[in-house]
C-alpha cells in the first residue's frame, strides 16, 4: 500500500501512516530499528532495494530523506508504504524542497521509532564528520560508503578526521570475508609472523587502502601494494600473499565468485567460493552488529595517521602576493575587483560561483564596493552563491551579526538585482531555534551537502572560488583565534566556539580544512594596529599561533593592504 502526500508537514506523514497501519492492520510490534537513508533524487532506488531485502532480516522503519535545496519552490513531499510495498517493515519518503532553514532531524523525529536504535546510511556523499551532522549525531550507527564519493580515498581521508566510534564504511565491510579467509590462513601450521605481505589491488581503492592498513596493523609487518592484472576480476581486493619460513601462501580473485588459494609445498591450487557481495548483504550485516566496530577506527587511523595537523591544510600551495593601497577604500576596491574578475572566470568555467564574505571593519567596506564591480565583470547573479566564513551567534538583525553589517551594502543591492535569496547561505541566528552546537552542525551540513561527494578538498579542486578574511590585530581569520581550544576542530566543516577573547562570545566558525578549500583567498587588512599581525602571519605557517599565516588558495592567496598594515613587511 503506497500513499504519497504533497506539501505536507512531517506530523501530518505520522499521523497518515498511522491510519494507513490502521487500514491495513500492521502493527510496528516486530520493527527492531530506525534505518534513515540519506539519499539525493537519482540514488534512492537502489539503497531503497537493499534496505527493503534487509528488512526480512532485521525488520526496520526506513526513512528516506531527500533534499533538494536547489528547488525552485519550498516545502515537503512524502511517500509513504506499508505493507507488500516495503518487505518486513514501512518505508517513509521524504522530499524537502527549497532552501529551507528545516534541520533534517525536526523531519524526521516525530517518525523515528520510540525505543529503537537509530541507523543513519549515506550511500553516496559522505558527510566530512558523521557524527556532527545533524541526523547522524542523534544515531548510534552511522554507514557511509567512500567507493560511492567521487573521490574515494580523499573520502576515508576525511572519515578518519571525523571518525567517531560508531562509524563504520561499506569499504570496510566489503572485507570482511577476506579478513575471515586471512584470519583462517593465518592459523595453518607452522604459524608464523609473515616476514613480507602484499595486497593486490588498485591503490585508490578504498577497501584495498583499508585491507593493507588492517594487515600491517595486524601484523605489525609492511604492506606492500601491487597493481591488478589488466583482465583481473571485479574491484577491491585481488588477492594477496604471506611470505612464511616454509613458503608463501596466496590468494587470488579469479572470478566474481571464486578465490584461487595456494600453499606451500602443495601445487594443488584449492578454489574457494567467495562472492562478491551485494549492497544488500553489505548493509544487513552492518544492520546486524549495532555496537561501534572499533577495530574499523583503528584500522582507519593507521591508513591515515598524521592528518590531524591543521598546518598541512595551507602547506604547499603557492605563496602569497601582497596588493598594498593608500587607504581602506582602496582595499575594498581592489579586493572587490579581484573578487569580481574571478568569480566571473569561475563561472565560465563551471557555471557557478561561490564567494565567502567576512565581516570586520576592511570586510564590510570591501561588500559594500562588491555589488558594482560584479555588475562591471558580467558576473550572472543567479548563479552566485554567498557564505560566510563565521558568523556571530546573535539575533537575526543584531548589528554584532556579520550577515547584519553587510546586508545594507551588499545583500540588499545583490538582492534587488536577482540574486536568488537560495543561494544566500545564511549561518543561523538565535532567533533560530537551534543550540549553538546545532547551528553549526546545520551550517556544516549545509556545506557539506552543497559540496556535493567530495566537499571541501583542500588539495586538487576547491570548493570556494574566492574567500575573503578580516584580519584580527591578534592574526585570527574568521572566528579561528590564536590559542582557543576551538580551532583544533578539524573534524567538522563548521565549527562552535564558546569564549571568543573578541566578543560576542558565542560564534561559528568555518574551520581549518574548509577555510583552506578555496581557489583564491583574499586576507583584507587597513591601519597601523595590524601591522604586527601582518608581519608575523607573513612568516611560516602556525595555525595555533598565528591564524591568518593558515588559510591558503590552491590557486592564489592575496594579501589586499593599506600602506599603515603593510608597515612592517
Ligand atoms: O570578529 C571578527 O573579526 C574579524 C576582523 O575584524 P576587524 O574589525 O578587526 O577587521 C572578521 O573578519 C571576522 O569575520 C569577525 O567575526
Amino acid at each position: 500500500m503506497i500513499t504519497t502526500l504533497q506539501d505536507t508537514t512531517a506530523s501530518a506523514v505520522a499521523k497518515t501512516m498511522t491510519e494507513m497501519r490502521e487500514t491495513f492492520g500492521a502493527n510496528t510490534i516486530g520493527r527492531v530499528l530506525t534505518l534513515i537513508i540519506v539519499a539525493t533524487g537519482e540514488t534512492i532506488d537502489e539503497p531503497l532495494e537493499a534496505a527493503v531485502h534487509a528488512s526480512h532480516e532485521h525488520p526496520a522503519r526506513v526513512i528516506v530523506v531527500d533534499v533538494d535545496q536547489e528547488a525552485e519552490t519550498s516545502g515537503l513531499d512524502a511517500e509513504i508504504r506499508v505493507g507488500r510495498d516495503a518487505g518486513a517493515g514501512e518505508i517513509i519518503i521524504l522530499r524537502a524542497r527549497g532552501n529551507t532553514m528545516i534541520a533534517p532531524d525536526t523531519l524526521v523525529m516525530p517518525l523515528l521509532l520510540p525505543d529503537a536504535p537509530i541507523v543513519t546510511w549515506w550511500p553516496e556523499a559522505a558527510p566530512s564528520a558523521p557524527v556532527n551532522d545533524v541526523l547522524g549525531s542523534m544515531s548510534q550507527r552511522r554507514i557511509t560508503d567512500a567507493a560511492a564519493c567521487s573521490n574515494p580515498v580523499g573520502t576515508l581521508k576525511r572519515l578518519r578526521r571525523g571518525y567517531t566510534s560508531g562509524d563504520s564504511d561499506l569499504a570496510w565491510s566489503r572485507l570482511t570475508t577476506w579478513r575471515g579467509l586471512v584470519a583462517s590462513l593465518y592459523e595453518i601450521t607452522p604459524v608464523a609472523v609473515p616476514s613480507a605481505v602484499e595486497v593486490t589491488g588498485q591503490e585508490d581503492d578504498p577497501s584495498v587502502v583499508l585491507m593493507k592498513a588492517w594487515l600491517e596493523n595486524a601484523l605489525g609487518v609492511e604492506v606492500t601494494l601491487r597493481a591488478p592484472e589488466q583482465d583481473a576480476a571485479g574491484q577491491g581486493v585481488q588477492g594477496l600473499s604471506l611470505e612464511r619460513p616454509d613458503g608463501t601462501i596466496a590468494l587470488r580473485r579469479t572470478g566474481e565468485d571464486t578465490v584461487v588459494l595456494s600453499l606451500p609445498g602443495d601445487d594443488s591450487d584449492q578454489h574457494v567460493t567467495m562472492p562478491q557481495r551485494s549492497l544488500y548483504e553489505l548493509l544487513a550485516e552492518e544492520l546486524r552488529r549495532l555496537d561501534p566496530d572499533e577495530v574499523y577506527g583503528e584500522v582507519l587511523a593507521h591508513a591515515f595517521t598524521g592528518v590531524d595537523d591543521a598546518a598541512t591544510f595551507a602547506s604547499g600551495k603557492p605563496a602569497p602576493t601582497d596588493v598594498v593601497s593608500a587607504d581602506a577604500a582602496g582595499v575594498a576596491t581592489e579586493a572587490a575587483t579581484a573578487a569580481a574578475a574571478r568569480l566571473a572566470e569561475a563561472q565560465t568555467e563551471r557555471g557557478v560561483a561561490h564567494l565567502v564574505v567576512t565581516g570586520g571593519t576592511v570586510g564590510v567596506r570591501a561588500a559594500g564596493a562588491l555589488p558594482a564591480a560584479l555588475e562591471a565583470a558580467g558576473v550572472d547573479l543567479s548563479t552566485l552563491h554567498l557564505w560566510w566564513g563565521d558568523e556571530r551567534f546573535v539575533g537575526p538583525d543584531d548589528d554584532d551579526r556579520n550577515a547584519v553589517q553587510v546586508r545594507e551594502g551588499l545583500l540588499e543591492p545583490l538582492e534587488a538585482a536577482g540574486l536568488p535569496e537560495r543561494n544566500v547561505h545564511l549561518v543561523p541566528s538565535t532567533q533560530d531555534g537551534m543550540s549553538l552546537a546545532e547551528a553549526a552542525a546545520w551550517y556544516g551540513q549545509q556545506l557539506d551537502s552543497a559540496g556535493g561527494d567530495e566537499p571541501f578538498r583542500t588539495r586538487g579542486r576547491a570548493f570556494f572560488d574566492v574567500l575573503w578574511l578580516g584580519v584580527g590585530p591578534d592574526a585570527h581569520v574568521a572566528s579561528l583565534f590564536p590559542g582557543h581550544p576551538a580551532q583544533r576542530v578539524t573534524s567538522a566543516s563548521a565549527i562552535l566556539v564558546e569564549d571568543s577573547p573578541k566578543p560576542p562570545p558565542l560564534r561559528v566558525s568555518l574551520s581549518w580544512p574548509v577555510l583552506n578549500s578555496a581557489r583564491h583567498v583574499a586576507l583584507l587588512v587597513a591601519g597601523a594596529e595590524k601591522a604586527e599581525a601582518v608581519a608575523k602571519a607573513h612568516g611560516d605557517i602556525d595555525p595555533l599561533q598565528v591564524p591568518a599565516s593558515s588559510v591558503r588558495g590552491l590557486e592564489s592567496t592575496t594579501w589586499f593592504l593599506d600602506e599603515a598594515a603593510a608597515g612592517k613587511l
